[in-house]
C-alpha cells in the first residue's frame, strides 16, 4: 500500500535544501526529514546505499529514503567515490584538485543514489542520477561540499559558480530525484 508520508533520513542540511527545492510542489507524497548521520559501510556505490537504507529502516521502523553521493575521478578508476566525504574533510577542495596532478584525465562523475525501503525487511529500491564533469581548481561558493571543484560538462562554471536554480536543473541529485518522483507518481 502506498504511504502518505515519506521520511528522508540525512544528516546533511544542504542536501535536504536541494531535495526540497527540486521536488517543489510536484511530489505526490508529504516529505518529512529525520536528521541522523547514518553509519556507512564500505563497498561499491549501490551496496553502500542499500546498507545505509536498511540501517535507517531498522532504526526508524517505517518507510524511509536515504541518499548517498559519490564523486568519482575517472583517472582513479572511480575513487574517491562513496568515500568522498572523508577525502574532502581531510584534503579540502584544493587537495582533491591536487590529487589529479599526475593525471591528464581530469574528468569525473557526480553520482547520486536515492534508496527507498518500504519498511519490509531487506526491501530496497535504488534511483540513481549521474552528471559528468571536470575537476578544476576551486571557484565559486564553498557552502556545499565539493561544488567549487566540479565543472559540469557543457558549462564554463563550477557547481559553486552556478546559481542554485541552474545546478538543480542539471545535477546528479536532480536526475536521481526525477526517477524517484516518476516511481512514486506511477505507484501511488
Ligand atoms: O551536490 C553536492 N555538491 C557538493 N558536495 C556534495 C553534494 N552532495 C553531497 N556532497 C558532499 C557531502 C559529503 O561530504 C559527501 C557525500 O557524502 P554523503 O554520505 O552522501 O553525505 P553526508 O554524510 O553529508 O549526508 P548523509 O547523512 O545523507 O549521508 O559529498
Ligand atoms: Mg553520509
Amino acid at each position: 500500500m502506498a504511504q502518505k508520508t515519506l521520511t528522508f533520513v540525512t544528516g546533511n542540511i544542504k542536501k535536504l535544501e536541494e531535495i526540497k527545492a527540486i521536488l517543489g510542489n510536484s511530489f505526490p507524497l508529504d516529505v518529512t526529514n529525520y536528521k541522523l548521520d547514518l553509519p556507512e559501510l564500505q563497498g561499491e556505490i549501490d551496496e553502500v546505499s542499500i546498507k545505509k537504507c536498511q540501517e535507517a529502516a531498522r532504526i526508524l521502523n517505517k518507510p524511509v529514503v536515504v541518499e548517498d553521493t559519490s564523486l568519482c575521478f575517472n583517472a582513479l578508476k572511480g575513487l574517491p567515490g562513496p568515500y568522498i566525504k572523508w577525502f574532502l574533510e581531510k584534503l579540502k577542495p584544493e587537495g582533491l584538485h591536487k590529487l589529479l596532478t599526475g593525471w591528464e584525465d581530469k574528468s569525473a562523475e557526480a553520482v547520486c543514489t536515492f534508496a527507498y525501503s518500504s519498511g519490509i525487511e531487506g526491501d530496497v529500491q535504488l534511483f540513481q542520477g549521474k552528471t559528468s564533469g571536470t575537476i578544476v581548481y576551486p571557484r565559486g561558493t564553498r557552502d556545499f561540499g565539493w561544488d567549487c571543484i566540479f565543472q559540469p560538462d557543457g558549462y564554463d562554471k563550477t557547481y559553486g559558480e552556478l546559481s542554485k536554480e541552474e545546478k538543480n536543473k542539471i545535477s546528479h541529485r536532480y536526475k536521481a530525484l526525477d526517477k524517484l518522483k516518476t516511481h512514486f507518481i506511477e505507484n501511488i
